[in-house]
């Protein structure tokens, strides 16, 4: 493996922390996402790259489902589904996070749906309070508990990350740790009207297809890395949700959106980022292998797939 971080220990150790959850979202088959990707053989390859994968069964939240199964139905709160559900999982995932990046590992978070990224955030960020986001997505996941139609709350995790919005009594534990000019997006092109004013109220950077079609990936990724990590220094997480990628690269997932990243593009980000030497936590999210139907194997195969191959590109696989 190339080169030393100055923030993981020796032996550099990637920490999967396989997360079966979709309570922040409505369709089913998001949950079997890191099953698909531990199964495609993903422990295996970030291994041939030279890491040490510390796997030990994916995190089940049972305790915590059933914790909350007899009033699993009165689990809303005005628009939000599942606040205490997601809050707990997410809580449990901030601590598992948390304590990986505080022994020098890597935490590698499969999802599930993208609510999860409260808990990942919150782990790096306890571990690494001067870290930089870079949030790859078709969507902005910035809505509020005033802004969301949907309710869902895999659209909400960066403003609770942030810390702006209705605060909801469930998520006390979950602190402010971001600032709006330490988050920079990549691949946005389906943003609520009601989150595009919450992006310009906060001076939010993001460089959405449009960016990507006139600079080209290489000088997006240098320009985002420019305004959250000008001096290169700082510990970078990656949360990437894999509809940021065009639905005909990686069609198994719940919100797909037309006009995204090519294979290459998508593939870029991660080398790039792998470059700086400076990654410390990695999100994959919202494969859902039941879709986009039960009998479509090769759009499952294509998904997974890319999961695998974004992952190893983020943890040092090169092209030559
Ligand atoms: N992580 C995702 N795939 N999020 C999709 C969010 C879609 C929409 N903006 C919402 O708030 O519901
Ligand atoms: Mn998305
Ligand atoms: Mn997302």
């Amino acid at each position: 493996m190339a080169t030393k971080s100055p923030f993981l220990s020796e032996p550099k150790t990637v920490s999967i922390v396989g997360c079966p959850f979709r309570g922040g979202q409505a369709r089913a088959g998001v949950d079997e996402g890191p099953i698909y990707l531990v199964k495609a053989g993903l422990v295996e390859q970030i291994e041939e790259l030279g890491w040490k994968v510390k796997f030990d069964g994916h995190h089940l939240f049972e305790d915590i489902e059933q914790e909350l199964a007899p009033t699993r139905n009165e689990d809303v709160l005005g628009k939000v589904k599942n606040p205490k559900l997601v809050s707990r999982v997410c809580e449990a995932v901030a601590k598992t996070v948390g304590d990986h990046a505080r022994k020098g590992e890597l935490p590698l978070t499969l999802g599930g749906d993208h609510s999860l990224a409260m808990g990942t955030v919150s782990g790096v960020f306890s571990a690494y309070p001067d870290a930089c986001l870079i949030w790859c997505d078709a969507h902005a996941d910035i809505n509020t508990v005033e802004s969301t139609g949907s309710g869902n709350l895999h659209g909400m995790p960066v403003s609770f990350l942030l810390g702006i919005g209705q605060k909801l009594p469930m998520f006390e534990w979950l602190k402010p740790v971001l600032k709006p000019e330490k988050i920079v997006y990549i691949g946005l092109r389906d943003v609520d009207k009601a989150e595009k004013k919450i992006l310009k109220d906060n001076g939010i950077k993001a460089f959405s297809m449009h960016e990507v079609d006139k600079y080209g990936i290489g000088k997006v990724v240098e320009m985002a890395l420019d305004h959250v990590n000008p001096k290169r220094t700082l510990p970078i997480h990656l949360s990437f949700d894999v509809d940021a990628l065009d639905p005909s690269v990686a069609p198994s997932t719940g919100t797909p959106v037309r006009g995204g990243l090519s294979f290459r593009e998508g593939h870029y980000i991660c080398e790039a980022i792998c470059e700086t030497g400076l990654l410390v936590g990695l999100d994959i999210m919202e494969v859902n292998p039941a879709l986009p139907n039960m009998d479509d194997k090769m759009s499952v195969r294509q998904t997974v797939a890319i999961g695998c191959s974004l992952t190893r590109a983020s943890l040092g696989e090169t092209l030559l």
